[in-house]
């Protein structure tokens, strides 16, 4: 067993700190580090998190910082929740501090803008071979995780011994972690989710009814497992929390960022006004574009995800995105 020693979270918005949260209440020293020095010393002074997460007090044990150099040689465990378009800024921020001691462990959902790598590829180029990685991911609104209502995600990595301290870590009465050894599926399962919950945010806002949205979830779950499979994830992942487990959460509930922005592009609100009315991170917008050529690359069929970056790229409308779809040859369902 890998003892806990001082624990490092990278990210301050709300599933950063829903993380910190959790870590903390299990007694662990817990550092949570912000980039914006203004929000750091507001969180100091208010003892929470007000703007992501007003009603979650943070315990005498967890600390929000600026500064994360002087922490690094007490930590061992290192959390990483920044949105996927900071993730290799953060890596290439602490990689000076980084030695043998360490271990990475990531939430965030998605992939590479410029590259398409997955993240453990991006870590991997970023911090070499020496450091245990792990990527946690599953159905996890970090509002619900903050005011310990229970919840269950998937924790995967090559590592045994890490895969066992991080379940244990996170281990909580209301937070439950499952290993897994899969991580491109457990990765894929989560940055293409958001993607589909776009969909089925604009199908419920054009009001296509509650067969389209089932109709989406199933369908979107076929395009994820073909996609994860072709780039080498295990097929009953996508079958677990990190799959089906977040699809349907993301796809089914108005906490879901990514729905809501797809539910404003069908009120008729322009990407840029959607995101802002959103105002916090929607991975799905990138995740579109990437995905979608990722399947170009593996020849993966994955028509709604071609269709929502259509959409976002300005190709064609929603309606006609929707016709399109409506409109493919049959085939056989599997
Ligand atoms: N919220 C949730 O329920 C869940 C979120 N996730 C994933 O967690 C990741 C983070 O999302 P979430 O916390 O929700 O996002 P939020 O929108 O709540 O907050 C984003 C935070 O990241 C900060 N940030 C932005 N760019 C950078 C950067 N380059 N380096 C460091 N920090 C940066 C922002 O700071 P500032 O505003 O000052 O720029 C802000 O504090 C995403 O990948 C998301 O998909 C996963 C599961 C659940
Ligand atoms: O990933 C999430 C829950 O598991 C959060 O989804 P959104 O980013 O769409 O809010």
């Amino acid at each position: 067993m890998l003892l806990p020693s001082a624990l490092l979270v990278f990210g301050a918005g709300s599933w950063g700190t829903a993380l910190a949260l959790v870590l903390a209440r299990q007694h662990y020293p817990v550092y949570l580090w912000g980039k914006n020095p203004d929000h750091v010393r507001t969180m100091q002074e208010q003892r929470c998190n007000a703007r992501f997460l007003p009603n979650a007090a943070f315990p005498d044990n967890l600390q929000a910082v600026t500064d994360f150099a002087t922490l690094m040689p007490a930590v061992q465990d290192i959390i990483i929740v920044v949105p996927s378009h900071g993730f290799r800024e953060t890596l290439q921020k602490i990689k000076p501090y980084v030695t043998s001691q360490h271990r990475l462990c990531w939430a965030t959902k998605g992939l590479e803008y410029q590259t398409g790598l997955l993240l453990h590829e991006v870590a991997r180029a970023e911090l070499g071979e020496n450091i245990p990685l792990a990527v946690l991911s599953g159905p996890s609104f970090a509002s619900e995780v903050a005011a310990a209502l229970p919840t269950a995600v998937t924790i995967a990595t090559n590592d045994t011994a890490y895969a066992r301290h991080l379940a244990q870590l996170f281990h909580h009465s209301s937070f439950r972690a499952y290993t897994s050894n899969d991580m491109v599926g457990v990765q894929i399962g989560g940055a293409v989710k958001n993607v589909i919950a776009i969909a089925t945010g604009i199908a419920d806002g054009l009001k296509m009814g509650a067969n389209t949205r089932a109709a989406l979830i199933t369908r979107g779950l076929s395009e994820i497992v073909r996609l994860g499979t072709a780039l080498g994830g295990q097929r009953e992942t996508f079958m677990g929390l990190a799959g089906l487990g977040d699809l349907v959460l993301t796809c089914t509930d108005n906490q879901s960022r990514n729905r809501r922005f797809g539910y404003y592009l069908a009120q008729g609100t322009d990407i840029t006004s959607a995101q802002a009315q959103v105002g916090q991170v929607v991975e799905g917008v990138h995740a579109a574009t990437i995905t979608h050529q990722l399947a170009q690359k593996h020849a993966v069929e994955m028509p709604i995800v071609e269709h929502v970056n259509h959409v976002l790229t300005g190709q064609c409308t929603l309606l006609e995105a929707a016709q399109a779809l409506l409109a493919r040859e049959p085939k056989p369902e599997m």
